[in-house]
């Protein structure tokens, strides 16, 4: 801290003691000039400092002049000669500030400084006020959308009551539209939205809402570039505008892999300091169509099907989910199909090397360095790396592609608690046809700390680009292969039919694809490295020791 010059230095008070208080472009901090008195010249262990209080700069949410309520002025005590300078201040002025609290929670705590003399007073505000405009990365103007159906549909009531006053004591301007219809956000951002008077676009929801908003602006910009999304082979445009979530959904597993919590206070704190966190998305296809993309799961069995039974079932809420889930365990089906892809190379870890992507993550910021010099772009076309492509044919209960780790409430170091939010991978999971048993075991391993990648019947696969055939597609593409003729064709597709509808073999099933079901199983995928930004900043590896006076750590 001594290495930063000063920019003030006063004595002011805080409930009615005297505090050295000290502003540099870094921190302000205050220290109670009593406390630090006694302790002079004696090293007491692990309580040096004992009444020193510290905020960065940077996690200052706002600073305002309090005026006439002043603790001496409601007292009386302004009338009588002062007796302590405590009694002296009546001019005040309060600091709004980050504070972490418990499972990377964060919320708004203040303290409020007492002077004896407005100048004084205002001279504070305005440095305070002066360093927190040159953080230009903090957005000014906001446009929100806000889902009312999503979750336990209290969307509005969260944004109005934790939100809203956040970003209007952050003077954060802000256009909110509450949505009518599905794909409402969606449309707007593609077609309508003036994209130019905002610095940042907020979605209150959950995945779904995320994703609806994440297409529009993603879809926005490549139009507005020219790029065709239906071509597999394009570079797709970055999108320059930060999207923030406010978690108010079933799942918010974007939410809670990107910042650490679904606490809808956290995730406002970060758009006010105006984090920035890039983020990789998938591109799916079937043949020559752009179908959607995807951030988190991409999922075909299991989740494929959960999401499938829990449409039915929306007006439970989230614990649709869990009801779904014990149908589809029971239920068991397994699907055969082609997996193919074309791995990941290079300095970019494993799936199951247990190094997880956090705050400042050297994978993430490696895959960075490497697409602005364009080392990551992988539009290699299929003639050129026919060779790379692994190719695996199976019975499959679940096939996921985990884009990002996918940590939500109900599994905390998610489906890959080592894939990154934006290494230009996705981790694309087998699961075999096994046991009911086994099958449990696997799924209870998400939520306590074992491996569930440790079974003979689980592979896991760090990818660029994958592609998945069903079996049924399979023979009409074998048939037309052979160029068997219109008879042929008709044949093997009336037999696949016939097959499915005695039962003797399984059906197909669907891709949930961030909570959205595909309407085709023959699907291509891509990842794009780092195509969005969030207002989130990863999550922040747990500090070691907080200092039980500062809170900073030491
Ligand atoms: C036995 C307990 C097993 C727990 C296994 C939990 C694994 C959970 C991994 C969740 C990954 C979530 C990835 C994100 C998906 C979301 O995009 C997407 C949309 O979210 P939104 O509604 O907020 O818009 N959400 C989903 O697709 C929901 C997936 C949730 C799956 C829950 C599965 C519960 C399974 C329970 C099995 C119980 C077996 C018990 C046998 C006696
Ligand atoms: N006003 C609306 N009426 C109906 N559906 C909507 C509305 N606004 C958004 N949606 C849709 O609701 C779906 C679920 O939203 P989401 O916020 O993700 O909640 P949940 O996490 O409970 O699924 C999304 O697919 C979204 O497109
Ligand atoms: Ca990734």
């Amino acid at each position: 801290m001594e290495k930063q010059s000063r920019l003030l230095c006063s004595e002011l008070c805080v409930q009615s003691r005297l505090y050295e208080v000290t502003l540099n472009c870094a921190i302000l901090a205050w220290k109670d000039i009593q406390i630090a008195k006694k302790h002079t010249g004696r090293a007491i262990y692990g309580a040096v400092k004992a009444g020193s209080y510290c905020v960065p700069v940077c996690e200052i949410i706002a600073v305002q002049e309090k005026e006439d309520d002043s603790p001496c002025k409601n007292t009386g005590k302004w009338q009588k000669v002062p007796q302590s300078p405590a009694d002296s201040c009546q001019h005040a002025f309060t600091v709004f500030y980050v504070e972490r609290t418990r499972q990377h929670c964060w919320w708004c705590n203040n303290v409020t400084f007492h002077c004896s003399e407005h100048s004084l007073c205002l001279l504070w505000v305005q440095t305070i006020r002066e360093q927190l405009a040159l953080m230009t990365n903090r957005p000014k103007s906001l446009l929100v959308y806000i889902n009312p159906y999503g979750g336990k549909q209290r969307g509005k009531q969260i944004y109005d009551h934790k939100v809203a006053p956040i970003f209007s004591r952050a003077s954060i301007s802000t256009d909110v539209i509450v949505t009518e219809r599905a794909n409402h956000a969606r449309d707007h951002l593609k077609t309508e939205a003036d994209l130019k008077k905002y610095d940042g676009v907020v979605c209150v929801g959950g995945d779904g809402m995320f994703s609806e908003i994440m297409h529009g602006l993603v879809s926005r910009m490549q139009q507005e570039a020219g790029v065709d999304e239906n071509s597999i082979e394009e570079t797709l445009m970055p999108c320059g505008l930060r999207i923030g979530i406010i978690p108010a959904g079933s799942t918010d597993c974007v939410c809670f892999a990107t910042v650490g919590s679904n606490d809808p206070v956290t995730s406002a704190l970060h758009i006010v300091v105006g984090d920035s966190q890039p983020m990789d998305i998938c591109s799916v296809h079937n043949e020559d169509r752009f179908l959607r993309y995807s951030v988190s799961l991409l999922g075909y069995g299991f989740y494929g099907d959960v999401l499938t039974d829990s449409e039915r079932k929306r007006w439970m809420g989230p614990a649709r989910y869990d009801i779904s889930g014990v149908k589809t365990f029971l239920s068991h089906r397994y699907y055969e199909g082609t997996v193919s892809f074309l791995p990941a190379e290079g300095n970019l870890g494993t799936p199951r090397d247990k190094m997880q992507c956090r705050t400042g993550c050297s994978v993430c910021r490696q895959s960075s360095s490497d697409k602005l010099v364009g080392k990551n772009e992988d539009s290699v076309s299929d003639a050129e790396c026919q060779d790379t492509w692994t190719v695996i044919r199976g019975k499959f209960l679940a096939i996921n592609a985990a884009s990002m780790s996918c940590a939500c409430p109900r599994s905390p170091k998610g489906l890959s608690p080592s894939a990154h939010l934006a290494d230009g991978t996705t981790d694309l999971i087998l699961v075999r046809k096994c046991s009911r048993l086994d099958f449990l075991r696997h799924l209870l391993r998400h939520t306590n700390k074992d491996d569930q990648f440790d079974h003979s019947f689980v592979e896991v696969y760090r990818v660029k680009q994958f592609r998945f055939t069903p079996r049924y597609q399979e023979c009409d593409s074998e048939v037309d292969l052979r160029d068997s003729g219109a008879t042929g064709k008709r044949f093997l597709s009336q037999i696949c039919r016939e097959h499915r509808a005695c039962g003797c073999m399984p059906s197909q099933s669907n891709w949930n694809c961030d909570g959205e079901i595909l309407p085709h199983t023959a699907i291509q995928v891509r990842v794009h490295c780092q195509l969005i930004k969030l207002f989130a900043r990863g999550i922040e590896e747990q500090q070691v020791f907080e200092d039980p006076y500062t809170h900073c750590a030491i």
